[in-house]
């Protein structure tokens, strides 16, 4: 079996998420959710949702369902690193996306969410798409979309290819050689505590030298920034007239009217190009002549992350095997 699902971009002024059409239970639910390989839940918004927590999100009503079960005694409750959450029940019930079905898909109904998600109105919950020793379900762990598809899919992996303010797409099962240029270059994946980690091999600003520098860092769809050391940082927005890293705003700053220098990063023996313009995440706010950077200091993290802004660059092979390895091609 594979399958093809579009990556929807959430606000096409600047990608702060992608969203993918899923079908959840019968008669078929469909929810925008966002897939996240830098977590291990799938949970959607439903109709168990606090009413004031909801702002225009599609929720899934397992009640309206008749292959929903509740897994009794189950609950899960899902902290991220921006501090935002959710938390509450369990079900199973059948879930496809893009034509793969899984048919007792452990479902995370939200009790609660979090500000930031009740904000999002395009966005209706997350599919973990990262290694299930990460899951909070409790007491009994549940298993990912893909580690539950995998048995069923000619090959075992995911690729993502996300696009610059466009829709792109989430295959699976197969990789499809149309959406990439050059070779695929595979690299050995850390999958402890349950991030795809991978180590990069360095590091040039614009058309500088390279560095070479191990970068070890997680490989997230939904984190919308790149978060990188700081010394990698600083030699970029050193090259930037007029950026600073603003403690107001929470990081790097500069003239949106600049010309950003590209950021390449290394891949084994290659190397990926992220374009200047993709570093030029967004106006602080709407009108402003100050723009906020796609590329931030990962100090106050503890971990290094190459979100959207990196992955949009690369056309990325989530490879399920045993081992599991991450492959990275130019596009
Ligand atoms: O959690 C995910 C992926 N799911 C995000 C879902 C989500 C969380 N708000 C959302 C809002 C909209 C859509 C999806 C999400 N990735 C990882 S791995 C390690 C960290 C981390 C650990 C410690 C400290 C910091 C990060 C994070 C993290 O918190 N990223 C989000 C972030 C990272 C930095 C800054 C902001 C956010």
């Amino acid at each position: 079996e594979k399958g093809s699902a579009p990556a929807i971009p959430v606000d096409p002024r600047f990608d702060i998420a992608y969203v993918t059409p899923v079908t959840i239970g019968t008669p078929p639910q469909t929810l925008y959710l966002d897939f996240d390989t830098g977590s291990s839940d799938l949970w959607v918004f439903s109709s168990h949702t606090l009413a004031s927590q909801v702002r225009g999100q599609m929720i899934y009503s397992p009640e309206k369902s008749t292959t929903a079960k509740l897994l009794a005694g189950h609950t899960w409750s899902i902290r991220y690193g921006d501090g935002s959450g959710s938390l509450g029940n369990v079900y199973t019930d059948n879930f496809t996306v893009g034509g793969v079905t899984v048919t007792s898909q452990a479902v995370q109904t939200a009790q609660q969410v979090s500000t930031s998600f009740t904000s999002e109105s395009d966005i209706h919950g997350l599919v973990g798409l990262g290694f299930s020793t990460l899951n909070t379900v409790y007491p009994n762990g549940q298993l990912t979309f893909f580690d539950n598809a995998k048995s069923q899919l000619d090959s075992p992996v995911f690729t993502a290819d996300l696009k610059w303010k466009k829709e792109g797409t989430y295959d699976f099962g197969f990789i499809d050689e149309t959406k990439y240029t050059g070779e695929i270059t595979y690299l050995p994946v850390q999958t402890d505590p349950g991030y795809w980690t991978f180590t990069s091999s360095g590091y040039a600003v614009g058309d500088g030298s390279f560095n070479q520098v191990s970068i070890s860092g997680i490989a997230d769809t939904a984190t919308s920034l790149t978060y990188l050391p700081t010394a990698v940082v600083t030699s970029y927005w050193r090259q930037v007239e007029g950026a600073v890293n603003s403690q107001y705003y929470g990081g790097y700053v500069f003239p949106c009217s600049s010309k950003l220098p590209s950021f390449t990063f290394g891949v084994g023996s290659a190397n990926i190009t992220i374009p200047g313009s993709y570093i030029n995440y967004a106006q602080i706010t709407e009108g402003s002549p100050t723009c906020f950077g796609g590329l931030q200091s990962s100090s106050g993290l503890g971990i290094n992350i190459w979100g959207d802004v990196a992955l949009k660059a690369a056309f990325v092979v989530f490879n399920g095997g045993n081992p599991p390895t991450i492959g990275w091609a130019r596009k």
